[in-house]
């Protein structure tokens, strides 16, 4: 049985990942962290089965009390920060599905989970189909250079670019010598037409009611295009990768960096 906090339960991740825990049967749903509604129990919430989890509104007092193997975060940055610090701190395991982390985050929690010897996984994407339309852009890249990403999403999403897309930029990079794609001389008339920059390639970000999380790479070459894209058309896309993912922090000793390290 893997204990099991969520963070974020009441969002549109958490919700699924609720469900997911709920309906697994090594899975244990020992608490969840909330921004309110301390003191109640997730049943007593609108919208969620009779599951007798306590909610709490601050982690540490939350691990504190409830003895806890993994902590899934599924909230805003800023708080994905924190929280996966915190639960590493008290040995717990973090699986972030949070996008938003800078390297020089990445780079802290690594050491503390390097340090503690415990496993800690964070996972910018966990449907299968996008970490294949990842794989496949990197074997792309090695063969078309010049690439460009863009990224669609709902209208509610905080982070641009996707935590998706920045990890694709960072495949492409690796198999790719540096350079500056596009005309040497061209201007922007208006400010972000050809937007974000990474090295040298571009992230266009899409944001509209009706999408849920979407992404094309194009590669053009010599008289061609090559176009990979995935589509994730609900959150229960994602519910396999956070399963698969719970069970495998268990088994590491260090931080991962998306779940492509972890499929064949
Ligand atoms: N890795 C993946 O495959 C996926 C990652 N995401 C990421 O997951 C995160 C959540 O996405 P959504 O569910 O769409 O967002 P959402 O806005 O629907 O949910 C976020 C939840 O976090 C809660 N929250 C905020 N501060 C909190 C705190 N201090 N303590 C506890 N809960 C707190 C909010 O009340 C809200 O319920 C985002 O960063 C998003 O980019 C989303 C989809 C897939
Ligand atoms: O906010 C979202 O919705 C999603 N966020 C992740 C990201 O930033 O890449 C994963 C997926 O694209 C959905």
């Amino acid at each position: 049985m893997i204990r099991i906090v969520i963070a974020g339960p009441r969002g549109r991740m958490g919700r699924e990942a609720v469900s997911l825990v709920h309906r697994t049967e090594h899975f244990n749903l020992v608490a969840v962290v909330d921004r309110v509604n301390e003191g109640k129990t997730l049943a007593e919430l609108d919208g969620f089965p009779a599951i007798e989890s306590p909610i709490f509104t601050d982690l540490e007092r939350c691990l504190q009390t409830v003895q806890a193997d993994v902590l899934i975060d599924l909230t805003t940055p800023e708080v994905g920060k924190r929280h996966a610090e915190v639960a590493l701190r008290y040995g717990v395991r973090p699986v972030v599905g949070t996008t938003g982390f800078t390297d020089d985050d990445l780079a802290r929690l690594t050491q503390i989970a390097e340090e503690k010897k415990i496993g800690a996984i964070i996972a910018p994407n966990f449907a299968i189909g996008a970490i294949l339309m990842m794989k496949f852009a990197q074997m792309a890249a090695k063969y078309f250079p010049h690439a460009e990403i863009i990224e669609l999403h709902h209208d509610q999403k905080l982070d641009a670019p996707s935590g998706t897309a920045l990890k694709t930029a960072q495949l492409i990079q690796q198999v790719r010598s540096s350079f500056m794609q596009g005309h040497p001389a061209e201007k922007e008339t208006i400010e972000g037409a050809r937007g974000a920059l990474y090295d040298g390639m571009r992230i266009h970000s899409v944001r509209l009611p009706g999408l849920v999380a979407h992404q094309e790479v194009i590669f053009g070459g010599d008289g061609q295009t090559l176009t990979i894209r995935h589509d994730s058309f609900n959150r229960a896309s994602f519910m396999s990768g956070v399963r698969f993912s719970v069970e495998t922090v268990m088994k590491l000793e260090t931080l991962v960096y998306g779940l492509e390290h972890l499929i064949e």
